[in-house]
């Protein structure tokens, strides 16, 4: 049951051992709260006798103290094992869950959002974190601490007992039953917090260009939907717990009624004392308090059912694992029968067999949707192709475990990603352990230096998040800045000058030149002007390659690239 509870609920080892800490701390905690009506069970016999002897009262006052001190020292241990291993539990968690992403596919991304990923690594977690810390411990210790007053009161009394037993199993059986139903209504009601979340965030990211084609009311109106649909359905949820648990809660209550006419009627008979009646009254009374709140705890734990699947899909996705050794002899890189389609299953690549040499330059062109992206990515093991191989050196990349593999590869991409830090921790990413004189040489050779000079704190500059202070231009030789500092023996390019005014492009692409020097360089490209000079050009079309050689080569079919070059030059002479 454990293991089951610790695969269930995320938990590492130590978690799983804390958890035990807390249903025992829930146990003797409920344990301890009935010493005051063993103490007051006794107090009453001496009063129906008549008065409390004179030597028995420094025992009460003792016993008392005692077990005053008992019910705040048991209390304060269930708190310490509750709430405070809770938190240390909740970073291992979701530091698993962080660590996991690194290690899935990249395809996952693609058919997950990152409002539905951010929403299990906050909100899920934190569910979680509840249902360890409170719900479980509450639920188990109630249940150990119940059955065991129970036994006791077996003792006294079998018929009284059974009087104060019989509605609990039937409390517990309504809450159960409610799993399938409440199952159905929180799926819904989360996929509709994640349909809302996604919809703040989508408009977050949109906002410039919902003003700029006057959509913010159109927006805005599908939101509010989104938001209704939450409201309405958190309130049919709400409403169909409190059925559930009320009703249960209410039958556990019938039992101090059957407790009180069962006792009324064998008191009459004589067949129990007075003192026995009423002692029962308050054991079932105290005894109840506990599982009234563990009723309300698996109706928890049953809608948190949802969150640990959430939970579990992540973790339990498999990996992208292989060797972090590196055995390639050289940099070439070797596409043999490539075949790939993304999650929806449709084939974006067929049979895409080529070679992009070290000390060459090897441009991917063709058609929009071609497949240039899909295939530079695939040599980066972005995400492992259905079939053929793909090797860099000889060495097949599907065997080498990603952070390993990316170690030899700089990319720069169209869009670059900035974090809210400075301009010198930005362009540091490129390799973490260089001096500042090296982040500062790489970020001339970009020539990054003549707009870092104009923010006010030059190198120490916060550039907003995701670089929102920053132009397209400089985030993008920002970009090739941490290529230059990374220096790594493959380059893979997407159309990385895209955005850069026409000096700054000629600049940059001197320093390029500079940079990809005896490495493999695989450049993603637009403008037929960038590629005349590269050493191959690999066209492709519909995911298959069409045609490839050097440009002359090419130059001399009347192919793709010579019509793509005729076009371009046609484009060229267009004015406003
Ligand atoms: N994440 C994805 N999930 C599903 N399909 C995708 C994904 N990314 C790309 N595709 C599809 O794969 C095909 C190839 O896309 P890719 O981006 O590789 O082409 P491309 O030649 O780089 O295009 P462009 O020149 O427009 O950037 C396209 O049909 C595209 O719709």
């Amino acid at each position: 049951m454990l293991e089951k509870l610790q695969h269930k609920y995320a938990l590492s080892e130590k978690g799983t051992k804390d958890m035990v800490r807390a249903f025992l701390a829930v146990t003797i905690a409920n344990l301890v709260l009935m010493l005051p009506v063993g103490l007051l069970y006794m107090l009453s016999s001496y009063l129906l006798e008549g008065e409390v002897p004179r030597e028995k009262l420094s025992f009460f006052i003792i016993a008392i103290v005692i077990v005053l001190a008992l019910i705040a020292i048991t209390t304060a241990f269930q708190y310490r094992s509750t709430f405070l291993s809770t938190y240390v539990e909740s970073g291992v968690r979701r530091r698993a869950l962080a660590e996991k992403l690194r290690k899935i596919p990249l395809s996952y991304f693609g058919k997950k959002d990152l409002a539905d990923l951010t929403n299990t690594i906050m909100s899920d977690c934190a569910i979680l974190e509840t249902a360890s810390s409170h719900w479980i411990p509450e639920l188990i210790g109630a249940l150990i601490s119940t059955t065991l007053i129970v036994i006791s009161l077996f003792f006294f009394d079998w018929r009284m007992t059974l009087a104060a037993v019989w509605v609990m199993p039937i409390a517990f059986i309504i809450v159960l039953c409610s799993r399938s139903v409440m199952g159905k209504i929180h799926e819904q009601s989360s996929r509709y917090r994640i349909a809302c979340l996604d919809g703040i965030q989508e408009g977050l990211e949109t906002l410039r260009d919902l003003r700029s084609y006057n959509m913010t009311d159109s927006y805005m109106e599908g939101l509010n939907k989104k938001i209704k649909a939450v409201e309405s359905h958190s309130i049919v949820a709400e409403f169909s717990n409190a059925l559930f648990v009320a009703s249960a809660q209410m039958i556990l209550k019938f039992g101090i009624g059957t407790v009180a006419v069962v006792g009324s009627a064998l008191l009459i008979k004589g067949e129990i004392s007075l003192l026995t009646f009423f002692m029962f009254l308050l054991v079932v009374t105290r005894m109840y308090e506990p599982l009234q709140i563990s009723l309300q705890n698996l109706a928890a734990i049953i809608s948190a059912d949802v969150n640990c699947k959430r939970m579990d899909e992540i973790l339990s996705h498999e990996e992208q694992t292989g060797s972090n050794t590196l055995t390639n002899k050289g940099y070439d890189i070797k596409f043999d029968h490539i075949a790939f389609s993304y999650e929806n299953g449709e084939q974006v690549l067929s049979d895409v067999s080529f070679t992009a040499k070290q000390g060459e330059v090897t441009a991917l062109i063709g058609p929009s949707g071609g497949g240039k992206t899909t295939v530079s990515r695939l040599a980066a093991r972005f995400w492992d192709n259905d079939a053929g191989t793909i090797t860099v050196g000889g060495m097949n990349v599907s065997e080498i475990e990603p952070e390993t593999l990316l170690s030899l590869y700089s990319i720069v991409f169209q869009e670059v990603t900035l974090f809210n830090n400075t301009v010198m921790e930005n362009i540091r990413i490129g390799r973490k352990d260089a001096t500042d004189e090296e982040v500062m040489r790489a970020a001339k050779l970009a020539h990054c230096e003549e707009f870092v000079e104009r923010m006010p704190e030059k190198w120490n500059s916060m550039i907003g998040e995701n670089g929102s202070e920053l132009s397209g231009g400089e985030r993008q030789r920002i970009s090739i800045a941490r290529a230059f500092l990374k220096d790594a023996p493959i380059i893979l390019m997407d159309e990385a000058t895209a955005s850069l005014d026409v000096d700054n492009e000629s600049l940059i692409q001197e320093s390029i030149s500079k940079l990809i020097q005896n490495k493999t360089v695989i450049i993603i490209a637009h403008r037929m002007r960038t590629v005349d000079g590269v050493d191959k050009i690999v066209v492709l079309k519909d995911g298959k390659v069409a045609e490839s050689g050097t440009p002359d080569d090419l130059k001399k079919c009347d192919g793709i690239y010579k019509h793509m070059l005729e076009v371009q030059m046609e484009s060229s002479k267009w004015k406003y």
